[in-house]
């Protein structure tokens, strides 16, 4: 069965892959599933049809027969689950790659969404220049750690996992900040994870929307 994703109509970042379609794409190309994409506009995705399967009225939505699903680390999750190729068949080291999932949306993203929301909502605010050192501080602890464990190591936890599909996903928020390229093994890991083919079959597609819009 083809399931169907859905994404922006025309996406805020003009197809630099930042919006979360990106990271279900590349997970339904790790595992080599094709899929179809309904394209959403911003009015579309508060209008009851889609806040039918996304109650919160986001991209993306992943459909699959009669199952909805929408948190793009939940969708990743179940396509992991359902094919081979993005967590280890060894049931520890399974454990261990569903931890970096969580880790990469609960520990090293928050504080990435809040420099993005510190440089583009609150830029005009009267404390913003005093908030932003703080905010930038915080992303660096959490890259500190990050980078020590990744060492000269090409993934997070041996062979490629959806934990490093959803932290190079993370990551790559980061670049427009210059924060990334102050630890170079962070840089080449998320550079390993651009130059896989399944990747770059998904950034293509994406980009082809927005080229087209
Ligand atoms: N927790 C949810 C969050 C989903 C989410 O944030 N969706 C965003 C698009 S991806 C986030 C995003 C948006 C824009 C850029 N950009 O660079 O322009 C990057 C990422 C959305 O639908 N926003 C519209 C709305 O909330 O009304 C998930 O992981 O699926």
């Amino acid at each position: 069965m083809i399931p169907t994703i859905t994404a922006f109509e025309r996406s805020p970042d003009g197809g630099k892959g930042l919006a979360r379609d990106t990271r279900v794409r590349w997970a339904l190309e790790e595992v080599g599933q094709p899929y179809e994409v309904r394209l959403v506009s911003f009015a579309g995705m508060k209008a009851p049809g889609h806040l039918a399967i996304h109650p919160f009225g986001q991209i993306p939505t992943y459909e699959e027969g009669s199952l909805c699903l929408f948190e793009t680390g939940s969708i990743v999750f179940h396509l992991a689950e359902r094919h081979a190729g993005l967590l280890p068949r060894d049931r520890d080291a399974r454990a261990r790659a569903i931890t970096w999932m969580f880790a990469a949306l609960n520990t090293v993203e928050p504080p990435i969404l809040e420099l993005t929301t510190a440089r583009i909502f609150e830029a005009d605010r009267p404390w913003s220049e005093e908030r932003l050192p703080l905010v930038k501080d915080r992303v660096r602890a959490r890259l500190d750690q990050l980078s020590v464990h990744l060492g000269a190591a090409d993934w997070l936890d041996g062979a490629f996992s959806a934990g490093d599909l959803l932290m190079v996903s993370v990551l790559l928020r980061l670049r427009m900040s210059g924060i990334l390229d102050e630890y170079q093994n962070l840089a080449a890991y998320v550079a390993r994870g651009e130059a896989r083919p399944a990747y770059a079959r998904a950034f293509a597609a994406q980009y082809a929307v927005n080229a087209a819009s």
